[in-house]
């Protein structure tokens, strides 16, 4: 059955019109005039429109620009080639001669019907695939996220380097991922470092590699990362954070699509593409000479820019919602959902460490329900600033160092990653991140890695 309505100022027509179509099993409503039709009908739910021309006051075409997407026929008893013509040209899917033959009429409109019904179903198709098509399984239809995987779509292919800027936690591995998976390379492999977790020291032989002999230490020759990567994708995360001689180096590598590894006399080719991220402002640190200029256009041949998630819209509940799909599934539990203050404290929260501070409060949530409902207590957001004074436990002496094991700690994990970033915030503007993990008694990389899971960014250049 399909809603039609019908506008004709006779009556006699408009009833047989009416009989006819109710008839062959439709839902018809009538007007005598354009006006009237639009005063008491919502146009935009009926499946077809049939109007007569001469109507008192406006023509019947006029009725198709104030029912977009909905087909009208036009009927004429002045059925002139130039006024069917003219129908047409102002948007009419057809038009009907007067005095009409039932059987034809009724044909021409399960034929208008038909074609409406497909219309509307690819437009419904198109929409669902341009709301669901996202990279790697992202979440987003903001317009913000439509444009990142727009991005994403069009660079894939090419091999062009790619910087993708964006704060801590907003998805950035993920786009690399998402760029490499749809790219070329996909079966080769991609070789993902963060160069903020290698220590200093270590970081050009781990990249580049290192010839025996190179250094104290160097029994062996080894192929870096980068040869790891060859025929592949090399992602390197929080590039703002490489030292000056492995930024050369990489430059090079770009320029020649060579690598020379430390110690090593000759150079050899490799053939990999080059992604990097950073929350980093590069191009401050290029001013303040921290960051090579021409590294920094090379890296930003394309730019993926990553909204944070408080400038996501609805996108912020759709995340919140997937994440606990995917917590639950992951945790074996039954599927939940979030109760309104739930929903309500989510939109309202600034979420400073974006998604991933999303997905650490939702698992959280997850861990601690009874049932399958997640309440906003249970999320527990701190409100914009930090906690409340009075919520910070106790300060914890020096004397509990170093951390001990977890499983071997009477202490709640969550007490324990509470004591990790009260002591990571009170002595980071002072410490350095060597320090920092000495006297957490944790190696430089598992305090990056506890940094970013807990969303404690560094604050020292
Ligand atoms: N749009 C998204 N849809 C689904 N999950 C997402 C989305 N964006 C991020 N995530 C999830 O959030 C977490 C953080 O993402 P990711 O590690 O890619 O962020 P990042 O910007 O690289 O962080 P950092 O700068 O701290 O390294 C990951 O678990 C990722 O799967």
């Amino acid at each position: 059955m399909s809603r039609i309505l019908v506008i004709e100022d006779e009556p006699i027509i408009r009833t047989e019109l009416r009989r006819l179509l109710t008839r062959a099993g439709h839902d018809v409503a009538e007007a005598g005039a354009v006006p009237e039709a639009a005063a008491e009908h919502a146009l935009d739910a009926f499946d077809l429109v049939i109007s007569d021309l001469r109507l008192p006051g406006p023509p019947g075409t006029d009725i198709i620009a104030l029912c977009p997407g909905v087909p009208v026929l036009i009927m004429t008893s002045f059925a002139t080639v130039k006024s069917a013509v003219d129908a047409m040209k102002l948007g009419a899917v057809d038009y009907i001669a007067k005095p009409f033959d039932h059987d034809e009429l009724l044909l021409q409109v399960e034929r208008v019907l038909r074609e409406g019904r497909l219309t509307r179903q690819n437009a419904a198709l198109k929409r669902e695939v341009e709301q669901t098509w996202s990279p790697g399984g992202m979440v987003g239809t903001s317009p913000a996220m439509r444009d990142v995987f727009e991005r994403v779509r069009k660079v894939a292919p090419s091999a062009a380097t790619v910087l993708v800027l964006g704060e801590s936690g907003t998805g950035k591995e993920l786009v690399a991922r998402a760029v490499h998976a749809q790219s070329p390379r996909a079966e080769g492999p991609l070789v993902a470092v963060n160069c903020a977790a290698i220590p200093e020291g270590l970081l050009e032989s781990e990249l580049f590699g290192h010839e025996k002999g190179a250094f104290t230490g160097a029994q062996a020759a080894h192929a870096g990362l980068v040869e790891a990567a060859h025929g592949g994708t090399l992602f390197l995360d929080e590039i703002g954070e490489l030292p000056a001689p492995a930024q050369a180096r990489l430059l090079r590598m770009l320029q020649d699509g060579e690598v020379r590894r430390v110690g090593a006399t000759r150079s050899r080719k490799v053939d990999v593409r080059i992604l990097a991220a950073t929350h980093r402002d590069l191009p401050r640190r290029v001013q303040e000479g921290l960051f090579r200029q021409d590294l920094y256009f090379r890296l930003r041949v394309v730019e993926i820019r990553l909204p944070p998630l408080r400038e996501r819209g609805e996108d912020v509940s759709a995340l919140a919602r997937h994440l606990l799909e995917r917590s639950s599934r992951r945790m074996g539990r039954p599927p939940a959902s979030l109760s309104p203050d739930a929903l309500a404290a989510i939109a309202q929260h600034p979420w400073p460490g974006n998604v991933r501070e999303l997905e650490n409060a939702i698992e959280r949530a997850v861990i601690l329900a009874d049932g399958p409902l997640i309440t906003a207590d249970l999320l527990a957001l701190e409100p914009p600033g930090g906690p409340a004074v009075d919520s910070i436990p106790p300060v914890l002496e020096e004397a509990d160092f170093p951390l001990v094991p977890a499983s071997e700690d009477p202490r709640s994990p969550d007490s324990m990653e509470e004591y990790f970033r009260r002591f990571v915030l009170e002595h980071q503007e002072r410490m350095g991140e060597t320090e920092l993990a000495r006297r957490l008694g944790i190696s430089r990389k598992t305090l990056w890695e506890k940094r970013q899971r807990l969303g404690i960014p560094r604050t020292r250049a």
